[in-house]
């Protein structure tokens, strides 16, 4: 960097100076902390976002939310060139920059890394960044200081796109990176058209039996509510009640959304007694989570949690046949047996009896550490890979490779125009399509799901009873260090301290079905207990134990 580059970060970083005592690391889903100290994090990561720009020659992009956290929480990250999450590679420099002490060593940091990186300021592209939202009351502030620091390097630009879904803005920068429309507006007509298409070829009469049931969508009280109510406009086939809005006055992601309704597996504010056996979907505060429930007719706090594992089965149940489907009665065409590789990633929470399901339908099943910057780059490895966090986090990615295989057997197929073989075709187009292939998408994920309920004329009871979950429960337990706790194979062993895991062991075993895990938490400063096993009160006692034993090893009493 030449002295004018340095002197213009100097200036803009000392208006941003980091507070006393703050300690942030990139984490599972990028920074986050409580709002009032985060201006100076931000700041960084508008550099941030402008390097990477610049090293990709490619437009990038920056969301300011903290998803599911409590609303005077916030949070920022980076939506790379493809769309996905920041490059694991930058992480550590994104550390390094958040945490530094002052302007003076702030720079000498970037320019250290502009030189390894072998970053050019005078590219033929400069840097472009796009901004984006949720709804949160610091949002706004801090987007102008996301906006400094984008500034903060010579000839970037910066596009505030105003309040967006975290998978919104997502889409955005793939599309634009890929020449395609990238509107927000474009982003709904992708959407409800694909989605359209989808029930289009559904089989008439299943379709008759479907019509009058409606979906209430609970939208944590954050910008999904909001998105929801224009997408359904578009979407003249269905019925969709909005609840939990934001506009009723209800404070974002309390005692509503999709992470209260997952964890703690209890109905939502503003849904009653009333609402029993109705369809129902909660989204999370930016709307890049969704899980399914229904009240029961027994107690109205009480529900059928249909979550991200159930949905990532109906998924790939759907994709199977519709695969099946095409492979049948081949036409001697060369490439008709193309045998697409499918795989369905999962992570340690996701419910065993799920996994059961998934591997007696003859998928591939795979497990990451927790975070869907992993299951993501894992899911891409396949032609088609689906991916979901139990709780409700994922999507399905198609390569580039079995998109024009598939295109160009749809069209061979559309000689034999209205075959099944070409309807199954059109589908997974379709499905392409609609869901969001940069990052899970809670409304692209609803679309599809009820795409899919329409298509086979599933009740959300059809649907739950693919398989039945065993009992879990999970706990947090505050220790003085989380960073002690090592895994390994995908969270599921202990590897430090020792002899912890050889008495997690002694406890699982104790339980039929029992498994048990722990990890430290990417998002809050805690450790995560997991189990499960044959009933409630097993999963809960496990759970229990397991927490006791990493209190034992890890907790405040073990400070001294
Ligand atoms: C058990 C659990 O739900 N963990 C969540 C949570 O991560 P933790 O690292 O467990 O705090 O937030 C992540 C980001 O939203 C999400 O990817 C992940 O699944
Ligand atoms: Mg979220």
């Amino acid at each position: 960097m030449n002295d004018n580059q340095k002197s213009l970060i100097l200036n803009s970083s000392s208006q941003y100076p980091l507070p006393q005592g703050v300690k942030l690391s990139y984490g599972t889903a990028g920074f986050r902390a409580d709002a009032s100290i985060l201006e100076s994090t931000v700041f960084r990561v508008g550099i941030l976002a402008a390097l990477r720009s610049l090293k990709t020659q490619s437009l990038t992009g920056l969301m300011i939310t903290a998803s599911h956290n409590k609303v005077n929480d916030n949070g920022v990250k980076i939506a790379d060139p493809s769309g996905g999450m920041l490059t694991q590679e930058w992480e550590p420099f994104a550390d390094a920059i958040a945490n530094s002490p002052t302007p003076q060593h702030l720079v000498q940091l970037i320019d250290e890394f502009v030189k390894k990186e072998n970053i050019r300021f005078d590219g033929v592209r400069s840097a472009e960044i796009l901004l984006g939202r949720d709804t949160r009351p610091s949002g706004e502030s801090l987007l102008e200081a996301a906006k400094q620091g984008v500034y903060s390097i010579v000839g970037a630009t910066a596009t505030d796109m105003g309040i967006l879904t975290t998978p919104q803005l997502h889409w955005m920068v793939r599309a634009r990176n890929k020449g395609m429309k990238a509107t927000e507006l474009d982003y709904f007509e992708q959407l409800s058209s694909s989605f359209r298409c989808l029930v289009d070829l559904t089989p008439n009469q299943i379709k008759m039996n479907n019509t009058d049931d409606k979906l209430v969508v609970d939208g944590a009280n954050g910008v999904g509510g909001e998105k929801l109510e224009v997408l359904k406009k578009m979407l003249n086939s269905m019925v969709i009640e909005v609840r939990n809005s934001g506009k009723e006055g209800g404070v974002l992601n309390e005692g509503v959304g999709a992470d209260y309704v997952q964890k703690e597996k209890v109905v939502p504010q503003g849904f009653y007694l009333k609402d029993a056996g109705i369809r129902c979907a909660s989204l999370d505060g930016d709307a890049d989570r969704l899980v399914y429930f229904s009240v029961q007719s027994n107690n109205a706090s009480n529900i059928d949690l249909v979550d991200g594992d159930k949905i990532l089965s109906l998924f790939a149940l759907f994709i199977k046949e519709q695969l099946s489907i095409l492979k049948m009665e081949g036409d001697n065409h060369v490439d008709e047996n193309y045998e697409a590789r499918l795989g369905v990633v999962q992570t340690a929470y996701a419910n065993g009896a799920s996994t059961d399901y998934l591997k007696q339908l003859g998928l591939e099943v795979v497990f990451t550490p927790t975070g869907v910057k992993y299951l993501h780059e894992k899911a891409a490895e396949y032609d088609i890979g689906i991916y979901f966090e139990a709780n409700g986090h994922g999507t399905i990615l198609f390569s580039e490779g079995f998109l024009s295989w598939l295109d160009a057997r749809n069209n061979e197929l559309s000689k034999s125009k209205g075959s099944e073989q070409q309807k199954a075709a059109l589908r997974l187009l379709a499905v392409s399509n609609l869901i969001n292939q940069a990052v899970g998408d809670a409304l692209s994920g609803l679309l599809l799901v009820e795409a899919i309920l329409q298509y086979k004329g599933w009740s959300i009871h059809n649907w739950s009873e693919l398989y039945h979950d065993l009992p879990s429960r999970q706990l947090k337990v505050k220790v003085v260090d989380r960073t002690a706790v090592v895994t390994a194979n995908a969270e599921t062993v202990v590897v430090r301290p020792p002899l912890i895991q050889e008495a997690i062991n002694v406890e699982v075993a104790k339980y039929p079905r029992g498994r048990s895990f722990i990890r430290p938490s990417g998002t809050e400063d805690v450790i995560r207990v997991y189990a499960e096993a044959s009933i409630q009160e097993a999963a809960d006692s496990l759970a229990n134990s397991v927490a006791k034993l990493a209190d034992q090893f890890l907790g405040l009493g073990n400070s001294g």
